[in-house]
């Protein structure tokens, strides 16, 4: 449920809440976004929003798995001079009958003729003329692809909630699909707040000023999520700019990221730039190291994601939030994009306090090695830490061997 009621006089009292409790919260709130079809070719990376079903079996008929010539394996035998009576190429079928004794020149893909049953590889043929022979050991392998081995017509071969990945790319055109059933790509906004942002390559021109780097690398997770990113921009912490842009902003997207702004500070203005534009908030707060501050909400029809502005609490917030959000608006469960599975653990990890932990890791030789650098701040250590380690609150240390129970980063 929404907890109803402005941003000012509800964010201070809204509890803190669970990982699960706020994923079930997202599960239960988050509706698909429209369905609509797409041309194969431009729907690399959409969620399926109804199965491909394949209109043919492929093959279609038994084909050739190799070059070579088609024959009747019972009137075939070694070194035996046999006749060529005409060829099978892949778009262009033999269209005669093959009798026993005889061959066709056959190219890997083309329809078997009437007659035969076996492709022999031309490596073991020698052929002069119209004649040829095939060397002792052609067998045991038939190179035939027989009609439907792959599938047969109307077999589903993508599920709805399939995500168009390039090898299920392969499956949609195999099915003879021109088009596809998605669901809408989602439109998101990312805002970053924070005076002391510069774009990148221009941080050193000014005192005091960091490299922004936040947006940059929620707008790729988002992207890698199945996003369009409509707009990305960096708003200075004043209230009245803030949330004239918020306003812009909710307009173009249907998820708008916040970044930065979300602890306590007098100028931490996150929710309060959605508060003109209706916020109601889902969650404020989540028992989590990092990313205590994150917070869900909804303005003006459209979700509103506030990540930390510490670039690893931005970023493990984005991976456990934003990624479940977007793939909802797809049409797919949580469980699709957030699979925890039990793993070793290279290393150690030390006892976990009272909030649930995420220890950022790299696959070592053996198990999941913790990066050295387990600072909310950190920024470098990002580029190595692949997979997320869960913790428990209270938990007792872990050491090297132990299982763990992590996600991919
Ligand atoms: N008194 C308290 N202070 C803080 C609390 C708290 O509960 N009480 N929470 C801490 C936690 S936990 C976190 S996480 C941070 C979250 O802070 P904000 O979301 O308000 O983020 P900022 O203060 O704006 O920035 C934090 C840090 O990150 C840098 N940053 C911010 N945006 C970017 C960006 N787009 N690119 C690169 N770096 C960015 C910023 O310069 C700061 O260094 O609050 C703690 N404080
Ligand atoms: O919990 Mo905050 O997200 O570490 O720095």
């Amino acid at each position: 449920m929404l907890d109803r009621g402005r941003v000012a006089a509800t964010a201070g009292c809204l509890r803190l809440i669970t990982v699960d409790e706020a994923l079930a919260r997202l599960e239960a709130e988050i509706s698909p976004l429209a369905i609509e079809e797409a041309a194969l070719a431009c729907a690399t990376g959409r969620v399926l929003a109804e199965p491909v079903t394949a209109r043919s079996a492929a093959p279609r008929m038994a084909v050739a798995a190799m070059d070579g010539y088609a024959v009747l394996d019972a009137s075939t035998s070694p070194d035996e001079p046999i006749r060529v009576v005409g060829e099978s190429r892949a778009g262009l079928s033999f269209s005669g009958e093959v009798g026993p004794g005889e061959a066709a020149r056959i190219f890997t893909g083309a329809p078997m003729p009437k007659g035969t049953d076996r492709c022999i590889m031309q490596e073991y043929a020698e052929r002069e003329g119209g004649i040829v022979r095939f060397a002792e050991g052609y067998g045991p392998g038939w190179h035939v692809r027989s009609a439907g081995s792959d599938f047969a017509a109307g077999d589903v071969l993508l599920e709805a909630g399939t995500r168009l990945s390039p090898r299920a790319m392969i499956a949609a055109a195999a099915a003879d699909q021109a088009t596809v059933q998605v669901h809408a790509q989602p439109k998101v906004a990312i805002i970053g707040t924070g005076d002391e942002l510069a774009l990148p390559g221009l941080a050193h021109l000014r005192a005091d000023a960091i490299p922004e780097s936040v947006t940059l690398g929620i707008a790729a997770m988002a992207e890698q999520a199945g996003a369009r990113i409509v707009d990305r921009v960096v708003g200075e912490d004043a209230l009245p700019a803030l949330e004239r842009l918020a306003g812009k902003v909710l307009d173009l997207a249907d998820v708008v990221i916040v970044t930065g702004g979300a602890s306590v500070g007098e100028r931490d203005f996150a929710k309060p730039m959605f508060a003109p534009h209706g916020l109601e908030l889902l969650f404020a707060k989540v028992a989590m190291k990092p990313g205590k501050p994150v917070w869900l909400g909804r303005a003006k029809g459209k979700w509103v994601l506030g990540l930390p502005g510490n670039p690893t609490s931005a970023m493990v917030t984005a991976r456990l939030f934003l990624v479940p959000l977007l793939a909802k608006l797809q049409g797919q469960a949580i469980g699709k994009v957030l699979h925890w599975r039990e793993l070793p653990l290279e290393g150690t990890i030390p006892e976990t306090g009272n909030r649930e932990t995420f220890t950022r890791a790299s696959w070592g030789e053996r198990g999941l090695r913790p990066l050295s650098n387990q600072e909310s701040g950190a920024q470098a250590a990002l580029a190595q830490a692949d997979w997320l380690i869960r913790c428990t609150p209270g938990g007792s240390a872990r050491a090297s061997g132990d299982m763990v129970v992590a996600t991919e980063f």
